[in-house]
């Protein structure tokens, strides 16, 4: 319960944050729209009253009165409208960016990477559209209980016996509510169903699958997919739809029940004398609102739930985010002395163990190279490394300090990083590559070394606007770049740090040819070993022996253990896993 409060208000002040003004006056037009048709009604059954009496000035009093609700109603709903886009808008951009923030200022990977985690990340990204939507929802709760509360007062002067009217719209709201509920059950039971037909729907029609499509002449089998999955959905959402129409039917009979029975009441209370022709006339003005009124506090009785759902989701990402933050004590070191050992690190997946029993010590100033069959854990253990998770059990020293007592944020500052499934920014060049040193991310001078660095230089000046071509197509005057070309790019992003602890470099290049990648490598190398970066521990993954011999130190991982360490020369002449892989590689060159 604390919970739902919690994400109710954190809602709320979501609303109420990106645009007070609006929020609260969405609030109180709505109230004065809410009360002023059945006032409304109220001064018909004056107008009536004071007609059959003969009495000019109460009925143009009551005239007076009308004209002042409808003006009332008109004026309010225009301003309820404006109120409620300027609140969506505003608070749905308040939403996103907390989801960014959120999403991305999460530590570590898991809730992109474990199936439970990214399930509920998923629903929020899907869904997160509807986070602004609680003003909305409790703004049209309100009109409803203002409408209810007015219709009551005016009914009670005719008969309190006619409440059952309000009443029995409870036993509405219920069977709306239940037959919205069908609905969406169906939406969600179907909603596999409904990404696969998306799914289907995108590989049919996007550029990336054109290729494959043709040449295996697959257009006409997914195009009978998602004809098949189509009938499915559609199928299930109609059978839905179909028992909520059943349940509607009821309520309209019930009410159509209510209604001449309520009319019925006021004629007899005239018969007797006890009430007027004007009390007839407001009965048959309330009752026949009291089915509108149900249907809105049906709307938004549901999507005050749903949005409700989607808040508490939001809650758990907010509180999942908190929970990953590590704000150690302990201070990274300025520079590197020893250098960053693993001891006996464990880690792994959930039901899948990977790393098994880790301890290796990658000395200061060391270039050094994983390598491993595919799956062996070398991409997980470069994950530990940098941060994005702590190891299950045992610890990685640098410097002899446990990792784990740094401040992740710091210590990721002193880190510096190229992966294979690298980011495509699409940012004029200078900013694409700047962001990896965000504070210098205006220096020209650091953006072109970067470059030069990453040997992307010919890249830059194959570009109309040099540093500020607009990467991407869909942006005005924006250039696609190749594979390659982007792959460069993201290496120079990786360079721009000048001086991290740990450079990792997780098949940065995989997209290059391999003379390309050796040349690379052979400069990083060099850049490692100068006076400057004397220290610092590069780590490169690769599957190319011809680039990992290069490196000061190899560490072979084979399922999720260390099987070897040693120079190129020393792991040669040894004759295990590596010489083998290495012969088998060199063997395929020749
Ligand atoms: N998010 C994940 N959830 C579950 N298992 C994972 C996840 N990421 C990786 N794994 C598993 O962990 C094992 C090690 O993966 P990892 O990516 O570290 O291997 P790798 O040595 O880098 O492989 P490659 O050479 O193919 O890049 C693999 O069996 C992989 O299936």
């Amino acid at each position: 319960m604390r919970d739902t409060v919690k994400a109710y208000a954190a809602l709320m002040g979501i609303g109420f944050r990106a645009a007070p003004w609006h929020a609260t006056a969405q609030l109180l037009t709505g109230i004065v729209f809410a009360t002023s048709v059945p006032i409304g009604g109220f001064g018909a059954k004056l107008l009536v009253d004071a007609a059959i009496a003969g009495d000019l000035r109460a009925g143009l009093l009551a005239a007076g009165m009308m004209a002042i609700t409808v003006g009332a109603a008109l004026a309010s709903v225009f301003y309820y409208v404006h109120c409620l886009f300027t609140v969506q808008e505003r608070a749905g951009a308040v939403a996103s960016q907390r989801l960014m923030e959120l999403i991305g200022g999460a530590e570590g990977l898991a809730h992109h990477e474990r199936a439970d985690y990214l399930d509920q990340v998923q629903r929020i990204r899907e869904e997160h559209w509807r986070l602004p939507g609680m003003v909305n929802a409790t703004a049209g709760l309100v009109r409803v209980a203002a409408t209810l509360a007015v219709t009551a007062v005016l009914l009670v002067q005719v008969d309190p016996f006619l409440l059952f009217l309000p009443v029995l719209s409870a036993l509405s709201f219920w069977l709306g509510k239940v037959s919205k509920d069908l609905k969406v059950a169906a939406q969600e039971a179907t909603s596999e169903p409904e990404r696969l037909r998306r799914h289907l729907f995108e590989l049919g029609t996007s550029v990336s699958t054109a290729g494959e499509l043709r040449v295996y002449g697959l257009t006409a089998l997914l195009g009978e997919r998602h004809h098949r999955v189509s009938n499915t959905v559609i199928g299930q959402r109609n059978r839905a739809s179909w028992r909520g129409a059943g349940l509607q039917a009821i309520d309209g009979a019930v009410n159509a029940l209510a209604y001449i029975g309520a009319i019925g009441l006021a004629l007899m209370h005239v018969v007797n004398h006890n009430a007027t022709a004007g009390d007839v006339v407001l009965v048959v003005g309330l009752a026949a609102q009291m089915t509108s009124t149900v249907g809105t506090a049906v709307m938004y009785g549901t999507d005050f739930l749903f949005v409700l759902r989607v808040g508490q989701r939001f809650m758990w990402l907010k509180q999942y985010a908190a929970g990953t933050r590590r704000t150690g004590s302990e201070a990274v070191p300025e520079t590197l002395h020893d250098g960053i050992e693993l001891w006996d690190v464990r880690f792994g997946y959930p039901g899948k163990p990977v790393l098994d029993g880790v301890s290796v010590r990658l000395p200061a100033g060391a270039v050094v190279a994983l390598v491993g069959d595919n799956g062996a854990g070398k991409t997980t253990l470069v994950k530990l490394l940098s941060g994005f998770g702590k190891p299950e059990s045992g610890q990685i020293l640098v410097d002899g300090a446990d990792m784990a007592a740094f401040d992740t944020a710091h210590w990721q500052q002193r880190c510096a990083a190229a992966f294979q499934d690298f980011a495509k920014l699409e940012f004029p060049v200078r900013e694409s590559v700047g962001v990896g040193d965000l504070p210098r991310i205006d220096d020209l001078v650091a953006v072109g070394a970067a470059v030069e660095r990453a040997g992307a230089s010919s890249v830059v000046q194959s570009l109309p606007q040099g540093l500020e071509t607009q990467l991407g197509t869909r942006w005005d005057d924006g250039v696609e770049l190749s594979g390659g070309q982007w792959q460069k790019l993201a290496l120079a992003r990786g360079l721009m740090r000048t001086d991290p602890l740990l450079v990792v470099f997780d098949e940065p290049t995989a997209a290059l040819d391999a003379h390309t990648e050796h040349m690379l490598f052979e400069r990083f190398a060099a850049a490692a070993r100068t006076a400057r970066q004397r220290s610092t521990v590069t780590l490169l993954v690769s599957h190319r022996f011809s680039t990992v011999g290069m490196a000061d130190l190899i560490v072979v991982l084979d399922q999720g253990r260390v099987r070897e360490v040693g120079s190129h020369q020393e792991l040669m002449a040894g004759g295990g896993m590596y010489a083998e892989l290495y012969e088998l590689q060199s063997r395929g060159y020749r």
